[in-house]
């Protein structure tokens, strides 16, 4: 079944202004868990503040459970947007917000909730808002997790969080996922942190979506060429690549896998081997054009 659907959707925030999502067009099967990755400012929390209903489109049509998601109840029952912009009632204590979510959240695991609450070493006294950065996304993300809702959307949930609570909070989404499938957006900007537990990506790009689908799809689409430095760029002079390293007398390049089975046997006879690359380093290539790597800011430098 469906749980999201995009029909030529436009966002803009002023009439008239630039577009922040222009025409988009995408739909999500329940219970995947996608990522949703671009670069700084293309409208990912946009997308998701349209999905869960938080703000209008300007043009076109959200579906999300077969309804228009703004003001709409069902909606609103069956998801739960995280982000560092939620916040509780400054009177409520921890423990207290805790047993207020028990009563919201149709399928809340208040086992759950209070063994992460724990885990993380939360005081049941203490106030949200007097939180550290990195604990009050703790906090949320723990309120995200036990919720259970059908549709649950991170935006950026570990934003602050040391690399010890990253690494658990991602580890407790995917057995809680496992345990408990449904349908999760999770967006960051560190996909090679989070790029073993996705299943798709919806990749945003000047207000579109140039690529949505399985996670393994995106790495396909590049590889990296290892080999003697002169040998591999007589491969690549006419191709673009995408940011090359160089280590001693070796180089390695970035490239799109566009190689026939000849091409291959041939670079293998010149001793060039061909890498499968992260998802990290496509989604890199595909968001970054044709400029290079940072690497090829100082290689051209010495050249001008
Ligand atoms: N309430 C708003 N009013 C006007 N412009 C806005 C508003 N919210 C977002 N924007 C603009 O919309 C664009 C997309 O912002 P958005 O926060 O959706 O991007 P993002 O991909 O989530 O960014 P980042 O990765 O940096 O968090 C930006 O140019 C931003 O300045």
């Amino acid at each position: 079944m469906t749980a999201i659907e995009f029909n030529n959707v436009t966002k803009s925030y002023q009439s008239g202004a630039h577009s922040v999502l222009n025409h988009m067009n995408f739909s999500i099967q329940e219970n995947v868990l996608t990522g949703v990755i671009g670069r700084n400012g293309v409208g990912k929390s946009t997308l998701m503040k349209l999905i869960a209903g938080h703000i209008k489109v300007s043009s076109g049509e959200v579906r999300v459970f077969s309804e228009n998601p703004f003001n709409s109840l069902k909606v609103s029952a069956n998801t739960i947007l995280v982000d560092d912009t939620m916040s509780f009632s400054d009177k409520l204590t921890l423990q207290q917000i805790l047993k207020e979510a028990d009563r919201f959240y149709a399928n809340w695991d208040a086992r759950l909730a209070k063994r992460l609450f724990d885990f993380f070493s939360f005081h049941p006294f203490a106030h949200h808002q007097h939180l550290s950065k990195g604990k009050k996304n703790t906090f949320n993300a723990i309120i995200g997790l036990a919720a259970h809702c059908p549709l649950t959307i991170f935006d950026e949930p570990t934003t602050g969080m040391d690399t010890v609570v990253r690494k658990d909070f991602y580890r407790a989404l995917l057995k809680d996922y496992i345990a408990h499938p449904r349908t999760i957006l999770l967006s960051s900007h560190h996909l090679e942190e989070i790029e073993d537990l996705l299943e798709d990506i919806l990749l945003v790009r000047d207000g579109t979506i140039p690529f949505h689908g399985p996670i393994t799809d995106l790495q396909d689409m590049y590889v990296k060429l290892v080999g003697k430095e002169e040998k591999v760029r007589a491969h690549v002079v006419e191709r673009s690549s995408f940011g090359s390293q160089v280590n001693g007398s070796f180089i390695e390049v970035l490239v799109k896998n566009t190689f026939t089975m000849d091409e291959q046997a041939r670079l293998n006879e010149e001793g060039i081997t061909i890498v499968p690359v992260p998802a990290n380093d496509a989604y890199v290539a595909l968001t970054s054009g044709s400029k290079g790597g940072i690497d090829d800011v100082f290689n051209s430098a010495t050249t001008d």
